[in-house]
């Protein structure tokens, strides 16, 4: 029996991922969590003739210790979206705490479960994750995600117009560092199967693929930031870790974890400076098990865009870090 319960359900990524989730025979019991709209979120959803039982939840009469009690996995889209001219970083002021107040949930009421982070600024509030679980006792560095596949995903999308391959899905790019602008780092050199990239469409690919969020916000002009490919991405590795954990093997997905914690990744956050770092990770039963170093075998330019990476994630992750450790004073009214 597998519970999933998306934190952040009724919003724009929420429910088309939610709605992935109900269609999935991977998932047997399916809760809501959000401020607003959950219990019709959840009617309207429940409808759909598929396996998984759902429910609906708001914070009154104990709403979130209802939706997380026995959850497995515990997907967090929740939080403000960029406007046109803001970077991920200017979301940190609201979306800080609110990831820190449903991981504090979580540590009480499920803290054996996977926990997938979508909300931004990704590089900070991942670490503001682990800190807050670390102060509850309850960190498990193989079970705390990043979500970055929708980098992956862009890239495999956006390298097509070079390919031309039917199923841009069949071509693996990893993507490695960091969830916003210059720390994302699509490895093309390593594109399985192999890529010849033409020198002058490659700086261009590049940006696009670490711009891609932005191409998004600017389109939606105002109306927020990608939420269907998001809640594609956000599902496609849900659905990856529930079968690596159900014992499927072979399964490997970049993804952004605190790499101290786990098997193979003590020698990346070495080599990079940053303990936190985006990277392919072989996910299994316990969740994340080994994480593999893509450093040894890149271009000269991967090595200075993973050297401008490094440059911008270890502040975002300092920033989240600090936010826990020396919370800020509460506001002035
Ligand atoms: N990781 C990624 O690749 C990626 C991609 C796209 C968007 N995002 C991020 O995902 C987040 C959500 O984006 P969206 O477009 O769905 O935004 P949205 O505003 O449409 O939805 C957010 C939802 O969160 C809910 N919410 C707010 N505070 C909450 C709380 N304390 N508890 C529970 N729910 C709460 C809101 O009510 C809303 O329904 C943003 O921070 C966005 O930047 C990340
Ligand atoms: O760009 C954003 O703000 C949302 C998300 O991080 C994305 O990459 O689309």
């Amino acid at each position: 029996m597998v519970k999933a319960v998306v934190l952040g359900a009724s919003g724009g990524i929420g429910q088309p991922l939610s709605l992935l989730c109900k269609a999935s025979p991977l998932i047997d019991e399916l809760a809501l969590y959000d401020v607003v709209n959950t219990p019709g979120v959840a009617a309207d959803l429940s409808h759909i003739s598929s396996i998984a039982k759902i429910s609906g939840y708001l914070p009154k009469d104990d709403g979130m210790k209802h939706a997380l009690t026995g959850a497995d996995i515990c997907i967090i889209p929740a939080g403000i979206p960029r406007k046109p001219g803001m970077t991920r970083d200017d979301l940190f002021k609201i979306n800080a705490g609110i990831v820190q107040g449903l991981i504090k949930g979580i540590a009480e009421f499920c803290p054996n479960s996977f926990i997938l982070v979508i909300s931004n600024p990704v590089n900070s509030t991942v670490p503001i994750a682990a800190e807050t679980l670390k102060q509850a006792g309850v960190f498990n560095p193989k079970k705390l995600f990043g979500v970055t596949t929708l980098d992956v995903v862009r890239a495999e999308t956006f390298v097509q117009d070079i390919t031309g391959e039917r199923d841009p899905s069949k071509t693996v790019i990893p993507v490695i560092g960091g969830h916003s602008g210059e720390t994302i780092v699509p490895l093309f050199s390593q594109a399985k199967p192999t890529v010849e990239i033409p020198q002058d469409k490659y700086d261009d690919l590049v940006h696009r693929v670490q711009f891609g969020g932005d191409e998004v916000v600017k389109a939606k002009d105002g109306a927020g930031s990608a939420t269907l490919s998001m809640a594609y991405a956000g599902f496609r590795f849900a659905e990856r870790l529930l079968k690596a954990s159900k014992g499927e093997s072979g399964i490997v997905e970049p993804t952004f974890v605190y790499l101290p914690g786990i098997d193979g990744g003590d020698a990346i956050a070495k080599e990079t400076g940053c303990d936190y770092f985006s990277v392919p990770v072989e996910l299994g039963q316990s969740g994340a098990e080994k994480a593999t170093n893509p450093l040894g075998n890149v271009t000269e330019k991967e090595k200075q865009l993973i050297e401008a990476a490094i440059k911008g994630l270890k502040g975002n992750i300092e920033k989240g870090v600090e936010f826990v450790k020396n919370p800020p004073p509460p506001a002035q009214k």
